[in-house]
């Protein structure tokens, strides 16, 4: 009787069955949320630990910490450049910006890279630029696009420092800009990449570059013996790395292969020194952001010789660029500063005629 009464009653099955049938999906809808809150979860724990585990030696090497160091990563490499192995494993360290957004903030890969030249100022246009709230910069140089390109994408981007939407991401590498293959490279990952390059004086950032690998090798020859093939003949090693690297114009002509010149912002390295504000307004226009770093940021340091940073609010004290910037130079016979100033004259001349900028070297 009662199977008869089931046989004759479809829609108390079929009631009972769209029951259960309710039952399963809220049950797996729960399951997946459950699932889903823990993953999440579990990441972002990853990603605080990984974060908290900035090896000492980075630490050691972000020796004079800046002011402002709300956007930085735990203060300045000094003279990283070259060396530049101090920036693996270097993550962005604090990601307090001050806004309580930070949750909201991710790491993406840069918009806008430093990418020379070595010796240029590189340094102190990065430390600058962090003064701006819509900036958030790599402290260390991560070497991505000549020496760690087999690393990945995904390595590059999990070095950068978290950022909010509009916030623009950047990094410095002075070694980019004479690597190769780099332009290539920098293209695949974006055509749209803001390219900043810091130039000087070339006879002034040869010499700054060769006191700097004296500093490490004290055992090297003379600059003179170094930079002519031929004493006698006056034949200049353009090969050889201090120099070459100041033949901007060559170097230049492979990155615009890649990127039109609307892309390449040049910053004068002499400007930057006698007039930080005036640089630093003219790369945020570049950058398309509104000019916050102004005069008010910067004193000259009589001292030091150079401009450093105003005593921020509610912080300590203000803040210059550490030992390894702005060292007194190896002196050079005047006699090879002619020479090499005759060296570079055409190639300064080729450089003023590509950027469309005269920098007024001798
Ligand atoms: N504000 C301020 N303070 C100190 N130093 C300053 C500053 N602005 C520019 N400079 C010049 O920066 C030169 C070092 O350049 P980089 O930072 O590009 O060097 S590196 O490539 O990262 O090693 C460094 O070169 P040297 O003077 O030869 O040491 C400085 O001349």
């Amino acid at each position: 009787m009662a199977a008869f009464h089931r046989l004759h009653h479809p829609h108390a099955d079929l009631r009972r069955l769209f029951h259960r049938l309710t039952v399963a999906s809220s049950l797996s809808i729960l399951c997946f949320s459950l699932a889903y809150l823990l993953t999440g979860c579990c990441e972002s724990q990853l990603a605080d630990g990984s974060e908290a585990k900035t090896p000492a030696r980075d630490s050691a090497a972000f020796g004079s910490a800046w002011p402002y160091d709300r956007n930085a990563t735990g203060g300045a490499p000094e003279g990283t450049s070259g060396a530049g192995e101090g920036a693996l494993g270097a993550r962005a360290g604090p990601e307090a910006n001050g806004s309580g957004k930070e949750w909201t903030a991710t790491r993406r890969l840069p918009q806008a890279l430093i990418i020379g030249v070595k010796k240029g100022g590189t340094r102190a246009l990065l430390e600058f630029l962090r003064l701006h709230p819509d900036i958030r910069a790599l402290g260390s140089e991560p070497h991505f696009f000549d020496r760690h390109y087999a690393r990945g994408l995904d390595w590059y981007r999990s070095m950068m420092p978290k950022a909010l939407d509009g916030q623009i991401v950047m990094e410095k590498t002075p070694r980019y800009f004479v690597t190769v293959e780099t332009p290539q490279r920098v293209h695949a990952m974006s055509r749209d990449v803001k390219l900043i390059v810091v130039v000087r004086d070339p006879v002034t950032r040869a010499i700054s570059d060769y006191t700097q690998i004296i500093s490490k090798t004290p055992d090297i020859p003379a600059f003179e013996s170094l930079a002519f093939k031929n004493r006698t003949t006056g034949q200049i090693d353009s090969l050889w790395s201090p120099l070459w690297i100041g033949l901007y114009a060559q170097h230049l002509e492979r990155w615009l292969a890649w990127f039109p010149r609307s892309q390449i912002h040049l910053v004068s390295g002499e400007r930057l020194i006698s007039d930080p504000a005036g640089e630093l307004g003219r790369v945020q226009d570049f950058l398309g952001l509104q000019r916050i770093i102004t005069d008010k940021h910067f004193y000259f340091n009589k001292t030091k010789g150079f401009p450093c940073l105003k005593k921020p609010e509610g912080s300590s004290k203000p803040h210059c660029l550490g030992k390894t910037k702005g060292r007194t130079h190896a002196s050079i016979d005047p006699a090879v500063m002619r020479r090499l100033r005759d060296f570079y004259r055409p190639h300064n001349q080729r450089f003023y005629r590509m950027t469309g900028q005269d920098f007024g070297w001798q």
